[in-house]
């Protein structure tokens, strides 16, 4: 499902590398956390498989394809959720999703069947002409979830979807995540909630200064390193000083 050898990124003007010869593999159609303190590279290595950061050196296999030599392919199989809310705010939800419909080219029909189905399993039904400026954090999160969704993408990346969302939206978000893996789809999503990571992920890689530092099943990592939480296991693999 994703393969990352190698892989080498310093930002122009940059004073140190954010990816330091970073390498992790997720094999099958798993749901899977990349985890990291602060500064790690997790939105870089993310940037990079969906072809928004071009990386200095290293090879990145998405769904079996190469981005250097794929990356358009592989673009129309996978949805991207960044961390950045992605939408226009002077324009309802709806009419977001229209836009980024057509650019999918997705026919007229299937597209307002897909919308109707997606605002109403994300609790945005009601929301009629709203402008997305005036959305709650929460709302706006999950509408930007239902934008990487129109095009019923293999995988699914997202970065940090649950952060600055109350329990009922995380709740929501959770459950979908786990419904679209049930449903044979790839998962492939950032957080700084470890707690949240362990209950959802089938397998995490942890990085920090842009190498992998560990990956495996959760359970796993906890059982071998004695621990009784995956934060536990973090804080003993990176270590208690702050980024900054
Ligand atoms: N466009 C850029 N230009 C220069 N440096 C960048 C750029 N984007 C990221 N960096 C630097 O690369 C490093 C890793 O950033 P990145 O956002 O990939 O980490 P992260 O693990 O996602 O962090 P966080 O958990 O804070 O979101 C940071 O030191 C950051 O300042």
């Amino acid at each position: 499902m994703l393969r990352i050898s190698n892989l080498h990124k310093t930002y122009l003007k940059a004073v140190e590398p954010t990816l330091r010869g970073l390498s992790l593999e997720f094999p099958r159609p798993t749901i899977a956390g990349l985890l990291g303190p602060n500064g790690a590279g997790k939105t870089t290595t993310i940037s990079i498989l969906c072809g928004l950061v071009r990386p200095d050196s290293g090879t990145v296999e998405v769904l079996g394809a190469d981005i250097r030599t794929d990356l358009e392919r592989i673009k129309k199989r996978i949805g991207v959720v960044p961390q950045s809310i992605a939408l226009y705010p002077p324009l309802s939800v709806r009419e977001n999703l229209e836009y980024i419909g057509a650019l999918y080219k997705i026919p007229g029909t299937i597209l307002q069947q897909r919308i109707r189905h997606f605002l109403q399993l994300f609790g945005l039904d009601h929301t009629g002409s709203k402008a997305i400026r005036y959305f709650s954090g929460g709302m706006k999160r999950r509408a930007n979830i239902i934008a990487s969704l129109l095009h019923e993408p293999e995988l699914l990346v997202l970065d940090e979807p649950t952060a600055g969302v109350d329990v009922q939206s995380r709740n929501l978000i959770l459950q979908f995540l786990e419904d679209y893996h049930g449903q044979g789809h790839s998962i492939i999503y950032t957080s700084h909630l470890l707690e949240e990571a362990q209950q959802l992920c089938r397998e995490v890689a942890i990085m920090d200064h842009g190498q992998l530092v560990v990956q495996g099943d959760p359970r796993l990592l906890m059982k071998d390193h004695g621990f009784s939480s995956l934060e536990q296991v973090f804080l003993h693999l990176t270590g208690i000083s702050l980024r900054d």
